[in-house]
């Protein structure tokens, strides 16, 4: 059977950067750049103050005291010329006089009666910003695959670019299924339970940077399953089924992906929990079949389909950071030993370093045991036990992607 790592390579090698949008820049915040920016000006982009005081010639500055003709403000579009053996006021930001060669900041002038002196000599260039000294034009200010942060979007701002072209977020259609599913807010008759996945499943997709659209829950029936999916491929980028992807009498999704034409890329990966995963391809969106089984739903969710988003949406880094931990307890596989198991544990700092131990009990329906979780440790196919100070790797779940 298909191991973890394969089937990794797979979402991954089906879920190329989406076709750039334009945003504008509120939008475009936490999202890649499609394409490398450069300024087609210079910023800034005339000299200017970069203290409120006096432009002056540093020559008639080290004279003494100096007459001073007038103010000059930020924003002030004419700039009459300085005479020379005078000082003019200037705020901050504002046009320095092309014949000015210094800028000195009223603390450390006196002035009194029209007239001004200097405490001491300013340098040439003192307190002058030039054109370009903060992007020069021509120069690149955002790679392609960047991520557009608030210094992005003020650096894109002052180049005159109030829309960038991003890799867009995600739409993801998740679709529960089961007939023994009510509402979060309804009290469950007999045989009934509450539909945490679609909560869980959505809130991990907006926590991935998508957008969740949650379906109306979907009957147990060839039908209703055929109906739902149709309806999602048209709304979204990505669809989530979830449950009806094993081999019960009443398990439809896989079934009406076939009838559909859809393209399987794996069905059933050698991993607990998680086994009966499975992605297609229909009508050109990945169409990812996730088990049912709380903790199995949102652990395949942390395993192929976050980095999937990601890479949808040209982000540089993939996936978690991984780190080898000691494991603090003894750990016993129950089952076939031929598949990765994703344990859910804590992962503690101590002197020696990452002490680990399981967050509870690791049945695949136990979702309290990953609400506790900081980390996911990965035990590799082959291996029965871990016994206390065996090396484990993890992979930190609170912690953003690195690589
Ligand atoms: N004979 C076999 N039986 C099962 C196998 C197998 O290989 N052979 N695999 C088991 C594993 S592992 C899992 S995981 C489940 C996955 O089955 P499905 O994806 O078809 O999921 P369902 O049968 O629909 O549901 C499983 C379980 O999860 C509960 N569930 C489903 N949806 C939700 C939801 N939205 N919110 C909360 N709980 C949900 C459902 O009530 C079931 O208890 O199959 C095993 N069986
Ligand atoms: O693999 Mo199932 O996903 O254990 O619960």
């Amino acid at each position: 059977m298909l191991g973890y790592e394969e089937a990794l390579q797979r979402v991954l090698a089906h879920a190329a950067p989406l076709p750039p949008r334009v945003l504008p820049l509120a939008e475009a915040l936490g999202l890649a750049a499609a394409e490398d920016i450069h300024a087609l000006e210079p910023v800034p982009p005339f000299r200017n103050a970069a203290m409120d005081g006096f432009a002056v010639r540093v020559e008639d500055a080290a004279r003494g005291r100096l007459p001073v003709g007038g103010t000059l403000a930020a924003g002030m579009a004419h700039v009459p010329p300085l005479a020379p053996g005078t000082a003019v006021r200037i705020m901050t930001g504002a046009p320095v006089p092309p014949e000015a060669d210094a800028v000195v900041p009223l603390e450390e002038a006196v002035a009194e009666g029209g007239e001004v002196t200097f405490l001491r000599p300013p340098r040439p260039g003192a307190h002058i910003r030039l054109p370009g000294e903060d992007i020069p034009e021509g120069g690149r200010v955002v790679p392609a695959g960047a991520v557009i942060r608030p210094a992005e979007a003020g650096v894109l701002a002052a180049i005159g670019r109030p829309t960038i072209p991003v890799r867009p977020r995600p739409r993801v259609a998740v679709l529960t299924t089961g007939n023994e599913l009510v509402d979060a807010g309804t009290r469950p008759g007999p045989g009934q339970i509450r539909d945490a996945n679609i909560h869980s499943l959505c809130a991990q997709v907006q926590a991935a940077g998508g957008v969740p659209l949650p379906f109306p829950r979907v009957e147990d029936t060839r039908e209703a399953v055929a109906a739902a999916l149709a309806a999602a491929l048209e709304a979204a980028d990505v669809v989530l089924t979830n449950g009806g992807i094993s081999v019960g009498d009443f398990d439809y999704i896989k079934a009406v992906l076939e009838a559909e034409g859809a393209e399987q890329v794996f069905w059933r990966v050698a991993q607990k929990p998680g086994a009966p995963l499975g992605l297609w391809v229909l009508r050109g969106r990945p169409v990812f079949g996730i088990p049912g089984n709380p903790v199995a739903a949102m652990l395949m969710f942390e395993a192929y389909v976050r980095p999937a988003l990601r890479s949808l949406m040209g982000y540089p880094h993939l996936h978690r950071p991984e780190r080898t931990g000691t494991m603090a307890a003894l750990w016993k596989r129950s089952g076939d030993p031929r598949r990765t198991e994703f344990l859910r544990v804590i992962a503690e700092r101590s002197p020696e370093g990452l002490r680990v131990r399981l967050a509870g009990p690791q049945g695949s329906g136990i979702l309290s045991s990953l609400v506790r979780a900081n980390a996911i440790a990965l035990v590799p196919e082959g291996l029965t036990s871990l016994t206390p100070g065996d090396p484990v790797r993890l992979q930190m779940l609170d912690e953003p992607e690195d690589h």
